[in-house]
């Protein structure tokens, strides 16, 4: 396995009749990163984590996931490594049943049915919707679609989770299962959201983008406590250090920035 397990090269897209929404991008990110993409609504999110996922080519420049470049003759065995969360849950859940769903992903590779149903029982236990198994899909809540939609992608046992939105629809119970789940997944994982609590808690790495654009690509900490930098960019502090004058202060004080960070703010309010 290639050290750097995604790298993007200048990478540009146009939809077929829009403008330009990813400009002339690049990045790496190795093996194992858990990469926060954030910026406001249209900054292009969706779209590069949709490039990233293969279900959109680049008008220009090339995507390398491992040692292989993605192009339409490599899809196919990109895409068995890559476990891609839609936004919105509806567009991940078609089939009648939450088992069904589930076992979409591992029956597309052949594997046998005894197998599927020991990975559709696993995902199903980890985002805590075991007892969903049998029901309708359609049926669900908006939060039981979301974890169901994430069990989906975690029963292909992917090197590379990207989800878009992830947080949204979920009670706090959920929403703490799934900030387990993120920082208990072992591979890259990059998380496109507005919920940049959720950032802090699961992404060492944050990449902004604006317009289009990466205006921001590093530490977490430094980005998430920088008002002006945000604010530029339409966003505004996470939640948890709103109340708080030197965010930044507040972080070096933390001998674990990301993780143990937000328990002992918390405490704090
Ligand atoms: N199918 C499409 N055809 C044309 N333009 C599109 C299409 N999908 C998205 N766009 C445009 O591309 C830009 C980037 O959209 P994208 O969904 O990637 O942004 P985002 O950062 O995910 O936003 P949000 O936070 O609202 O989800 C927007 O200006 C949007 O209008």
């Amino acid at each position: 396995m290639s050290h750097h397990m995604i790298e993007l090269k200048n990478v540009s897209f146009k939809y077929p009749q829009g403008n330009e929404v990813i400009k002339d991008i690049s990045f790496r990110i190795t093996h194992g990163e858990s990469v926060g993409l954030i910026g406001a609504n249209g900054a292009g999110k969706s779209t590069l984590l949709m490039l990233l996922s293969g279900l959109l080519i680049p008008t220009n420049g090339d995507i390398i996931i491992g040692e292989t470049k993605l192009t339409k003759k490599t899809l196919k065995y990109i895409r068995q490594r890559i476990g891609y969360c839609f936004q919105n849950p509806d567009d991940q859940l078609f089939m009648n049943t939450v088992y069904d769903d589930v076992a979409f992903g591992p029956r597309n590779y052949g594997i046998d049915e005894i197998e599927i149903e020991k990975r559709v029982d696993k995902a199903l236990e980890r985002v805590g919707a075991l007892h969903l198994k049998n029901k309708f899909s359609y049926k669900l809540s908006g939060g039981e679609k979301r974890m169901v939609s994430i069990a989906t992608v975690l029963s292909m046992e992917p090197d590379i989770l990207l989800m878009d939105e992830p947080s949204s629809f979920l009670d706090p119970g959920a929403r703490r299962r799934l900030i387990n789940i993120l920082n208990s997944f072992e591979h890259t994982k990059i998380i496109a959201t507005h919920d940049l609590d959720l950032v802090l808690e699961t992404c060492k790495r944050t990449i902004l983008l604006k317009n289009g654009k990466i205006v921001f690509d590093g530490n977490t900490k430094d980005i998430l406590t920088d008002k002006k930098l945000l604010e530029e960019c339409g966003l505004e502090l996470p939640f948890c250090l709103q109340t708080i004058d030197k965010p930044s202060l507040m972080f070096s004080l933390c001998k674990s920035p990301v993780n143990g960070f937000q328990k002992g703010i918390s405490h704090k309010l």
